[in-house]
């Protein structure tokens, strides 16, 4: 049986860390650090994120607001919303939850970030940099998946990871951390996709696997090798009238089958989405000590 990688643990951990270190400042009566989310439309699993995000922000003595649009907002409106957080001088960061409605050109929205507020990590400037191993903020669910794997003390250098979906969130950006110098890092990475083909020759010769495609149950036991490390970083949302939220949470990962053979694995729910949730803090406090540090 495998051993659980535990994000929520972890998460709690790290936010623990964060809120003392925020009180730290606080003592010497510096501002909190705030951090503002900004929501377009109603998206059940959006709206969702959202409120988690602002209960974390006061859990570690945040400030946060947030930004509510109307989805049929226009793209010019939402642009000059970024641009009022922009140069807010009170904001030490702020995330454009996505997904956009359709009618919105994403990477433009995407532009128009202040690169120094972009606590999601997803601005080109702070991507490339990322690329190019130079400091930058990360996005925070790749960097909750190197977390987890740095205090869990799980080997890297040298192993084959990979990596199941190229997402600008998710999968993209974890290929390039894993092969990037150091630990968690020096991996052999191969980013895989819809495109593969075979893919089970990959992910059977893989050390590390990271699924990332949102496709409940894909990963099998038959799939992987025996000892292999398994990060499950789908949440699909399942409609189920006898759970008391009218759905459950399923990961990409065959849990049952796949943790018989597993090393290391992520549990869904309770494993990378809360540590996703704690790096966004952490982005946060890292531009918030920049600002307070000049
Ligand atoms: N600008 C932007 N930044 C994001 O980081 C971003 C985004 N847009 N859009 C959507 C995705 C998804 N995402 C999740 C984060 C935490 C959980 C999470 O905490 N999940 C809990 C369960 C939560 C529940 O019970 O519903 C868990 O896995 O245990 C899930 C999903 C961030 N995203």
């Amino acid at each position: 049986m495998a051993n659980i990688l535990d994000g929520l643990k972890l998460s709690k951990q790290i936010k623990q860390e964060i809120k003392e270190e925020v009180a730290q400042y606080v003592n010497k009566s510096f501002r909190p650090p705030h951090l503002s989310a900004v929501l377009v439309g109603n998206n059940g699993a959006s709206v969702t994120y959202v409120d988690n995000k602002i209960k974390d922000c006061h859990a570690v003595g945040f400030r946060s607001s947030l930004v509510k649009l109307p989805g049929n907002i226009n793209e010019n409106e939402l642009l000059q919303e970024i641009k009022k957080l922009n140069e807010d001088k009170d904001l030490d960061g702020f995330i454009v939850q996505l997904p956009l409605p359709d009618h919105i050109d994403q990477e433009k929205i995407i532009m128009a970030i202040d690169p120094e507020k972009d606590v999601d990590g997803f601005h080109p400037q702070n991507f490339g940099k990322m690329a190019l191993e130079m400091e930058s903020f990360l996005p925070a669910t790749p960097y909750g998946i190197m977390t987890m794997l740095k205090r869990y003390n799980v080997p890297t250098q040298g192993k084959n990871v990979v990596v199941i979906g190229r997402s600008r969130i998710v999968g993209r950006p974890m290929s390039i951390l894993m092969s990037r110098k150091g630990y968690p890092g020096d991996a052999t990475v191969t980013l895989t996709h819809s495109k593969t083909q075979n893919l089970q020759d990959f992910t059977k010769n893989a050390d590390i696997v990271i699924t990332a495609l949102g496709v409940p149950n894909f990963l099998k036991g038959s799939m992987i090798k025996k000892g292999a490390v398994i990060i499950d970083v789908g949440i699909t949302r399942i409609d189920d009238s006898t759970k008391e939220r009218g759905f459950y949470l399923a990961g990409d990962v065959d849990y049952n089958d796949v943790s018989e053979k597993a090393s290391w694995i992520t549990p869904v729910p309770g494993g990378v989405g809360p540590m996703t949730r704690a790096m966004l803090l952490k982005n946060t406090l890292i531009a918030y000590k920049k600002n307070i540090n000049g």
